[in-house]
C-alpha cells in the first residue's frame, strides 16, 4: 500500500515538474518573444515575419547566392552587399534602412540609416551601451569580459587602464618591432620568388605576420609561443561559428553539445596558456616593466583616492585574449583587401611608391613618418570603406531609447548595424559608390565625402569606437610601404572573388597573389 502511495507522489511530482517544464519552454520559445514582436510593431518597427523559436533563421540559412568572378574576369565587383549579406539585402528592400530580424528568440534591430543611427546614440555614453547578450554567451570564450564585451563602470575602468597603452610614445616604441616582422616576411617571399616560386597566398602570409606584431608589441613573447595561442585561437573561432547555427535559439547550446564543450576547452587551454604567460612576466620583470601592451597594463597602479584602477588577473587573461584576436585579423585583412586593391589598379602602386620615395627616402621607415604617408591613409580608407574587416557593430539597448518621437527601441533589444550596407550605399556616396576611387578621401580626409558623417564606420563609433585604429593604422601603414618598395604585385589567375563572413570579412579562396622584385 505504502510503495503504492510513494508511487502516486512520484508520478504527481514528475507530471509537475513536467508542466513547469512545458510552461517555461513554452515561455521562453513563444510567448515572450510574441509579447516583444507585437511590442516593437507597435512601438514602428516592421520587419520580416518570424516564426518562434527559430525567429527569420531558415531564410538566413538559405544557400547564398554568391558572385564568384575569376581574377580573368576583367573587372571584380565590389557591390559585396548582397553577396555577403543576401538576407538583409532583401529584407532592406522590403522593409526600408531600419527594420527588425529575429535570431531565434532575439529581437535585433537592423541600421543602415546614418541618420537614425545618429539620433539613436546622441545622448548615449559609451559605458550606457549594452553588448548583445547572445554573443557574450556564444563567444566567451574568446574574449571572456575583455574590452570589446564589458559593460557599464567595468567598461569605463577596462578603457581606462587600456587606452594609454597606445599612446604615442608607447606606439613609437612598437613600431621597429613591426618593421622587423615584416621585413622577415619580405626575406622570405624573396627566397621563394628566388628559388621559382612567385605566388604567394597573401592572407595566409600577412596573418602570420601581424599575428607576430601582437605577440611581440603586445606580450613581447616569441612567434612560436604566440603561435600556440593563435593555434587555438584560430581553431576556437571556427567552431564557434560552426556550431552558432542556431544562435539565438533557447537551448541551442545542447543542441551542438559536443562543439560547445570543444569551444569550452579550447577556452580553458588558452586561459591556462595565458595565465602563464602573465605569471612568467610578473616573475621575471619584478621592478623593469617591459615596454608592451601587457607589461604596460602590469605597471598600472590604483590611482590614490580611485582604488579599482587595475586590472585582476582574470581581467588581464581577457584582455589578452581580446588582443590577440582583435589584435592581428582584422589588421591583416585591412591588408588583404588592400593589396587586392593595388592589384587590380596598379596605377595606385605606382602613386604609393612615389609617395614613401617622398617621405622616406631611402632610410628605414618609423613611427614619426606614417603621418606624412597621406596618399597611403585615402587607400587604407577606401579599402576600409569598400571591405571593412568588422563588418558590423553591435549594441543592446539597457533602457528604452526614443529616436524621433516615431520609435521607441525597447530595453535589451539587440542592435545591428550593418557598416557593409551603408559603405556601400549610393545615397550617400553617389553614383561611384562601388569603385575603387581613394581620392575621395583628399579633401575630406575623415569622411571621404560621404553625405553624412555617420554613414563610415571602419572602426565604430562614439565612446566604443576601436581603442586601436593608431595602431592598426601604423602597422598598416609599415607594412604596406616596406612591401610596395620592394616588390610589385599582381593578381594570381587562381583568384576567386568571394568575399564570406567568418566572424570578420575575408576572401573565402585566400588571396594567391605573383610577386616581382622591384
Ligand atoms: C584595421 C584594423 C581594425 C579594425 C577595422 C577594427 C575595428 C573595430 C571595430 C569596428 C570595433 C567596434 C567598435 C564599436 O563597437 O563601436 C573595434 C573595437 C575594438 N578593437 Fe579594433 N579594429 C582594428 C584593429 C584593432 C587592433 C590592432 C586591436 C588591438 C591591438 C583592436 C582592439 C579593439 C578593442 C579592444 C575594441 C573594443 C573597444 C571598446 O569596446 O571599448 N582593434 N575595433
Amino acid at each position: 500500500m505504502e510503495s503504492v502511495q510513494i508511487f502516486q507522489a512520484f508520478c504527481l511530482a514528475m507530471a509537475v515538474f513536467l508542466l513547469f517544464l512545458m510552461c517555461g519552454i513554452s515561455c521562453c520559445w513563444w510567448v515572450l518573444p510574441n509579447l516583444a514582436y507585437r511590442k516593437l510593431k507597435e512601438n514602428g518597427f516592421s520587419g520580416p515575419k518570424p516564426s518562434f523559436p527559430i525567429g527569420n533563421m531558415n531564410e538566413m540559412k538559405k544557400k547564398m547566392n554568391r558572385v564568384v568572378s575569376s581574377s580573368s574576369t576583367l573587372s571584380i565587383s565590389h557591390d559585396i552587399h548582397s553577396v555577403v549579406f543576401p538576407y538583409f539585402s532583401r529584407w532592406q528592400k522590403l522593409h526600408g534602412k531600419v527594420f527588425v530580424y529575429w535570431l531565434g528568440t532575439e529581437a535585433f534591430i537592423n541600421i543602415a540609416d546614418p541618420e537614425f543611427l545618429k539620433k539613436m546614440s546622441a545622448d548615449i555614453k559609451g559605458k550606457n551601451w549594452g553588448k548583445p547578450s547572445v554573443f557574450k554567451n556564444d563567444r566567451e570564450p574568446m574574449f571572456g569580459s575583455g574590452l570589446v564585451m564589458v559593460e557599464g563602470d567595468d567598461w569605463v575602468r577596462h578603457r581606462h587602464v587600456i587606452t594609454p597603452a597606445f599612446s604615442p610614445p608607447n606606439l613609437k616604441a612598437m613600431a621597429g618591432l613591426m618593421v622587423e616582422s615584416a621585413t622577415d616576411m619580405l626575406d622570405r617571399w624573396s627566397a621563394l620568388i628566388n628559388s621559382g616560386k612567385p605566388e604567394i597566398d597573401f592572407e595566409k602570409e600577412i596573418i602570420n605576420t601581424t599575428g607576430e606584431i601582437i605577440a611581440k608589441t603586445g606580450f613581447g613573447i616569441s612567434y612560436e609561443s604566440g603561435q600556440k595561442v593563435f593555434g587555438k585561437l584560430r581553431k576556437l573561432q571556427i567552431i564557434l561559428f560552426k556550431s552558432n547555427k542556431y544562435e539565438g535559439v533557447p537551448f541551442s547550446k545542447f543542441m551542438n553539445l559536443k562543439k560547445t564543450l570543444k569551444a569550452r576547452n579550447l577556452g580553458n587551454e588558452i586561459d591556462s596558456l595565458l595565465v602563464s604567460i602573465i605569471t612568467d612576466r610578473l616573475e621575471s620583470s619584478k621592478g623593469h616593466p617591459q615596454n608592451d601592451l601587457l607589461g604596460l597594463l602590469l605597471s598600472k597602479k590604483d590611482v590614490v583616492g580611485h582604488p579599482g584602477t587595475t586590472l585582476t588577473t582574470r581581467e588581464l587573461v581577457d584582455e589578452c585574449k581580446t588582443f590577440f584576436f582583435g589584435g592581428h585579423e582584422t589588421t591583416a585583412l585591412a591588408l588583404t583587401w588592400t593589396l587586392l586593391l593595388l592589384a587590380t589598379n596598379p596605377e595606385w602602386q605606382i602613386q604609393l611608391r612615389e609617395e614613401i620615395r617622398e617621405v622616406i627616402g631611402d632610410g628605414e621607415i618609423d613611427a614619426t613618418m606614417v603621418a606624412g604617408l597621406k596618399k597611403m591613409g585615402w587607400v587604407m580608407n577606401e579599402v576600409l570603406r569598400l571591405y571593412p574587416p568588422a563588418p558590423n557593430v553591435q549594441r543592446q539597448a539597457r533602457q528604452d531609447i526614443k529616436v524621433d518621437n516615431n520609435y521607441i527601441i525597447p530595453r535589451s533589444t539587440n542592435i545591428w548595424i550593418d557598416v557593409v550596407s551603408m559603405h556601400h550605399d549610393q545615397d550617400f556616396w553617389g553614383e561611384n559608390v562601388n569603385e575603387f576611387k581613394p581620392e575621395r578621401f583628399k579633401d575630406d580626409p575623415l569622411y571621404g565625402g560621404c553625405k553624412h558623417k555617420m554613414g563610415f564606420l571602419p572602426f565604430g563609433f562614439g565612446g566604443r569606437m576601436c581603442v586601436a585604429r593608431n595602431f592598426a593604422t601604423m602597422e598598416y601603414k609599415i607594412v604596406l610601404t616596406l612591401i610596395l618598395t620592394r616588390f610589385s604585385l599582381s593578381l594570381s589567375p587562381l583568384y576567386c572573388h568571394c568575399p564570406a563572413i567568418l566572424l570578420s570579412l575575408r576572401p573565402a579562396g585566400g588571396l594567391p597573389l605573383i610577386f616581382e622584385p622591384l
